[in-house]
């Protein structure tokens, strides 16, 4: 018998199945690794916004994450939205505990609508808790402005984020995406040795919902599979511009990334 990698996402929960814990199993589903989930939060969302969001109990969460760890394992754990410092704790104290050493931390923070994901108070043991235990952190411009407490708005603020990610904050890596910055859509990669500038074309389209999710759960994906960090970055990145590219077309809003298409690049 052939092993299967698994994933395990620990993030909340997105009724429009664009982002969240939807578009992480789909990612790992489309890449041939197994995915099993924790849900921190269910949000009522749709390609026009959030509408609700509705907070699992932090013991909930915990028996979920140990449920899935005693008995189905998993080669690389992802988080996305973790709501507040209680949630951000448990987590880290779990992957300490269980020596976590592939944890793709995905900082999310606001929703594409303007909805916040992490209260502010959490964003500290974000920062002082998570980050330090991640593999590979994977902010887009804002989120990196928060925990790096600089502007990024240009792609050497991006090169000095990653840069302080790693160096001063304690990450393995760190992926500074480069979607909210005008032209083309970089991402800068730093793992404490070297810089590595990930080129992309970008699309002009409404339909991104769900991008960072997606592009951290491909580079899970890939680690769970035993890709070496830098292949595992330039496949997730392939992954997502695919998605992105090949629009679906679903909803009034900002519509879902197309992960077939993901799937075929
Ligand atoms: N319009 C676009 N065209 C092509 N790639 C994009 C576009 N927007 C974002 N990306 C890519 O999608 C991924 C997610 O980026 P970003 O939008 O910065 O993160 P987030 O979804 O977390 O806000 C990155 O690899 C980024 O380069
Ligand atoms: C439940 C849930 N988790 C995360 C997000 C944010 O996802 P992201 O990939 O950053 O995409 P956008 O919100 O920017 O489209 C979410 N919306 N919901």
């Amino acid at each position: 018998m052939v092993k299967t990698a698994t994933a395990l996402t620990i993030a909340g929960s997105d009724s429009g199945g664009g982002a969240g814990i939807q578009a992480d199993l789909k990612t790992f589903q489309m890449l041939g690794v197994y995915g099993a989930s924790a849900i921190t939060a269910v949000t009522a969302q749709n390609t026009l916004g959030v509408h609700g969001i509705y907070d699992i109990p932090v013991e909930g969460i915990a028996l979920q994450i140990e449920a899935v760890l005693d008995d189905i394992g998993a080669d690389a754990v992802k988080t996305g939205m973790l709501s507040k410092p209680e949630v951000i704790e448990l987590v880290a104290r779990i992957a300490e505990q269980r020596g976590i050493k592939r944890l793709v931390v995905d900082p999310v923070m606001v929703a594409k609508g303007g909805a916040r994901l992490l209260v502010p108070e959490a964003e500290s043991a974000l920062r002082d808790k998570l980050l330090p235990l991640a593999a590979v952190v994977t902010p887009n411009a804002p989120e990196a402005e928060v925990l790096t407490g600089r502007a990024v708005r240009s792609r050497e603020d991006q090169r000095r984020a990653a840069r302080r990610l790693v160096d001063e904050l304690g990450a393995g890596a760190a992926v500074v995406k480069g979607g909210h910055l005008d032209g083309e859509p970089v991402d800068v990669l730093y793992d404490g040795r070297e810089l590595v500038e990930l080129p992309g074309e970008r699309y002009v389209t409404r339909h991104t919902h769900g991008t960072g999710c997606t592009f951290s759960a491909a580079l899970t994906a890939g680690l769970a599979k035993g890709q070496p960090l830098p292949e595992a970055v330039a496949s997730a990145k392939r992954f997502v511009a695919a998605a992105i590219r090949e629009e679906l077309g679903i909803g009034g809003g900002h519509g879902p990334t197309n992960h077939w298409a993901g799937a075929r690049a």
